[in-house]
């Protein structure tokens, strides 16, 4: 398999005619996780949903221009649907959209109409104690989501996304609503579970998640101000 998960050549992004993302150009690893830092609209989002083509559902007027490959296929001429397969993207709008299921109807969304919880795979339930959510399972599965602690959403939510088991996963500013201990026990399930997994995650913080970031991309602007070893960029203080 390619070694080269997301390669990006001189793409530049503009929304509603405006510059929004300038001259980036990088390598994107299989099996390595991407932290993506940057300050508040510094074009991490854009950035992001620009792997999957979901810019252009959020956007009236969508330009990218240079050249944005997944597997060493240009995405544009990969299907949505297979890209979606591959590449699962999630945002803090997911986390809005769960409080309108009860415990049930989010895995009935997940794993179709006639789920009950004895159908989950032993994968699934060992998944489930490592994120700490075991004890979902004794809840009525008729509460809503929306009374759950926001950090054990958080997880739930994290955790609906690794059992799709996609090829990338991309997590686009979720980790920064995570209090410190849910932080460390999601960077470790994300670290256990990783194998060829490659893993993007954006964040506007870079010291709670460079230990497990294989490379650092720094975007200010719009632009690469730092893309390499996260050690270096430690040690610059860039
Ligand atoms: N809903 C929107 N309408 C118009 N322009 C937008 C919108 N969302 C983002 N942009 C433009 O895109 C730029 C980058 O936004 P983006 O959401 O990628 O930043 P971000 O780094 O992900 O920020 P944050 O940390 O706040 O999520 C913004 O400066 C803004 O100009």
């Amino acid at each position: 398999m390619n070694e080269t998960a997301f390669y990006l050549e001189h793409f530049d992004l503009k929304i509603n005619g405006k510059n929004e993302l300038d001259d980036i150009t990088l390598t994107i690893k299989r099996g390595e996780i991407t932290l993506i830092y940057g300050p508040r609209n510094s074009g991490k989002s854009l950035l992001l949903r620009s792997f999957i083509h979901l810019n252009e559902e959020l956007f009236d007027k969508v330009e990218g221009t240079g050249r944005i490959e997944f597997n060493g296929i240009p995405v544009q001429e990969l299907p949505r649907r297979e890209l979606r397969q591959k590449i699962a993207y999630i945002d803090t709008s997911f986390l809005y959209a769960m409080d309108n299921f009860t415990i049930i109807e989010f895995f009935k969304f997940l794993k179709g109409k006639d789920f009950s919880f004895e159908d989950l795979t032993d994968e699934e339930l060992d998944l489930l104690r490592l994120l700490g959510l075991q004890d979902i399972l004794h809840l009525n599965p008729k509460i809503s989501l929306h009374s759950l602690p926001s950090a054990e959403k958080l997880t739930l939510l994290i955790y609906s996304t690794l059992i799709r088991n996609p090829e990338i996963v991309i997590i686009d500013n979720v980790l920064d609503h995570l209090d410190d201990q849910s932080c460390v026990v999601v960077k470790n399930l994300l670290l256990d579970s990783k194998g060829d997994r490659t893993l993007l995650i954006s964040s506007r913080f870079s010291h709670r998640l460079l230990d497990i970031a294989d490379l650092l991309i720094h975007l200010k602007n719009g632009k690469i101000l730092y893309a390499g070893n996260p050690e270096n960029f430690v040690m610059t203080g860039s």
